[in-house]
């Protein structure tokens, strides 16, 4: 369904490349790059649906969009950001974008989001009501913290980020998974600090760390007298959080008879005090995280199938930090800052360091990176810590899984060695070919006692090849003979 687009976008390679996309498919495109232009052009002529950048010529893309949209009611937005944080795509949902997308994006996918603009444009102009967009309109201009601690600029986790702002609006069930340590609960209360709810508490419940017999009291309260030591009436989590969110982490260890009241519960949104009579309505959102695989126990019988899927009913996959290693050096930041306002000594990191963390797998996830940034903000004697910090904070932790990947990480340490040994111009390639050559040589040797033949053969090169580099390089043979006859 063809339509007419207005393009603001000040970066001509993008604009053409998404101007030449949607001509493809057969709509009319009307290009500009600044705000002022912008509109000019929605005062001229009527457009299905505008696409715009944020940081245009003349300042902030979304700064009186709030305008356009009381101006244009019908007019859906896609804005297109570079600045790729929580906050950017949370703006941009508050002030009733149609869609986000953080550069770079899907050219498809954004071809897609036109169609879908477009036609709900038509719906709208043909009497067709779209409260999700109208309502939005004038809750515009609202300003989100800029401190918010959801770190990640990687594509993975733009994914989370877009994934949060559809749920701000509304009370659907979210159920965030994820391996330990990747940040399940952060996403969990930002999903209630930036939602309409967040007047409201948040209360998190860990099915996890209460005891079996305890958990349905804990959740829905007991009346006095319920069972032995229920001296007196006690409020559960879902009326404590009325108003506002409960989080119920861990949500896989909850044990099977706890499971049939909570989707009880859910049904009706009304909930039974232990050794109670009557129903309590209850006015909460859930969002429930488990770092547990929920669709296979489900599978084996472990978790009932009706409450997986009343919990499931917006899925936010958190990925592990080893699939989002670019968000390293933001979160290594992140937590230097942090550490800084803690009182530890303001601390920066080397490129040699930074690559040793990146290069690391993290089992733990976030939670792990952020105590070894707090070990390394306080064991480092210098303001920048270096490579070699890195290495001594993880011999000192020999539990850390990563410790064995750190050690034969070559690739890591040549960065290293490429960052501070600085050779001379033109000796690059070979001073770099001696410093991999000579350890692993040297190896060879000692793995032989000194033996040039088996050496050879033990790397797999030419005996000749072996004794020419050992010449160069100045290793002598011998010195791993004598240590065999030592
Ligand atoms: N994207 C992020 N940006 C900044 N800090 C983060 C991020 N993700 C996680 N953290 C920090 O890492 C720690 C662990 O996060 P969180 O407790 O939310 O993880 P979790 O997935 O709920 O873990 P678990 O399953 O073990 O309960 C917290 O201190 C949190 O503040």
């Amino acid at each position: 369904m063809p339509g007419r687009i207005l393009l603001v976008e000040d970066d001509a390679a993008i604009a053409t490349v998404i101007t030449a996309a949607l001509q493809g498919e057969g709509h009319t495109i009307d290009r500009c790059a600044s705000i002022a232009e912008r509109n000019r052009l929605l005062g001229e002529a009527s457009y299905s649906a505008m696409l715009t950048d944020i940081m245009l010529e003349d300042g902030d893309g979304l700064a009186n969009l709030a305008d356009v949209q009381k101006q244009n009611p019908e007019l859906p937005v896609i804005v297109l950001s570079a600045q790729n944080t929580l906050d950017t795509a949370v703006r941009a949902s508050d002030l009733g974008a149609f869609e986000y997308f953080p550069k770079p994006f899907d050219l498809d996918e954004l071809t897609r989001a036109v169609e879908q603009a477009v036609q709900s444009a038509r719906a709208m102009d043909v009497g067709g009501q779209d409260e999700s967009h109208s309502a939005r309109v004038d809750e515009g201009g609202e300003q989100i913290d800029p401190s918010l601690p959801l770190v990640g600029r990687s594509p993975a986790m733009q994914g989370v980020f877009r994934m949060i702002t559809r749920v701000l609006r509304n009370d659907l069930t979210v159920l965030i998974l994820g391996e330990s340590g990747t940040g399940k609960e952060l996403v969990a209360q930002a999903i209630h600090d930036l939602g309409h709810r967040r007047t409201g508490p948040f209360v998190a419940v860990n099915a996890a760390a209460i005891p079996r017999e305890l958990i349905e009291s804990e959740l829905f309260g007991h009346e006095k007298g319920a069972f032995t030591g229920a001296t007196g009436q006690a409020i559960g989590k879902f009326e404590q959080a009325s108003g506002g969110t409960l989080f119920l982490d861990e949500i896989g260890d909850m044990p099977a008879e706890a499971q049939t009241r909570l989707l009880r519960a859910l049904q009706s949104g009304s909930i039974r005090r232990v050794g109670g009579r009557q129903d309590v309505q209850v006015d909460v959102r859930i969002v429930a995280a488990t770092n547990r695989d929920l669709s296979s126990m489900v599978v084996s019988g472990q978790f009932r199938e009706d409450l997986y899927y009343r919990l499931a009913v917006v899925p936010v996959q958190l990925p592990p930090l080893r699939d989002r290693r670019t968000d390293i050096p933001d979160l290594v930041s992140f937590f230097l800052a942090n550490a800084a306002r803690q009182g530890l000594p303001q601390r920066g990191i080397s490129k040699a360091g930074l690559d040793l963390l990146k290069a690391l797998d993290w089992p733990g996830n976030v939670r792990e990176l952020q105590n070894m940034v707090m070990r390394l903000a306080l064991m480092s004697r210098d303001e920048t810590i270096d490579a070699q910090c890195v290495r001594d904070a993880l011999e000192a932790m020999p539990g850390h899984a990563g410790a064995d990947a750190a050690a034969p990480d070559y690739e890591a340490a040549l960065h290293h060695w490429l960052a501070e040994a600085r050779p001379a111009d033109g000796t690059l390639y070979h001073s770099a070919q001696a410093a991999f050559e000579r350890p692993l040589f040297e190896h060879a040797l000692e793995q032989t006692s000194g033996n040039q033949l088996r050496a050879a053969q033990l790397l797999g090169i030419n005996r000749n090849t072996l004794r020419k580099r050992l010449d160069d390089l100045e290793i002598d043979p011998d010195r791993f003979a004598r240590r065999r006859a030592n």
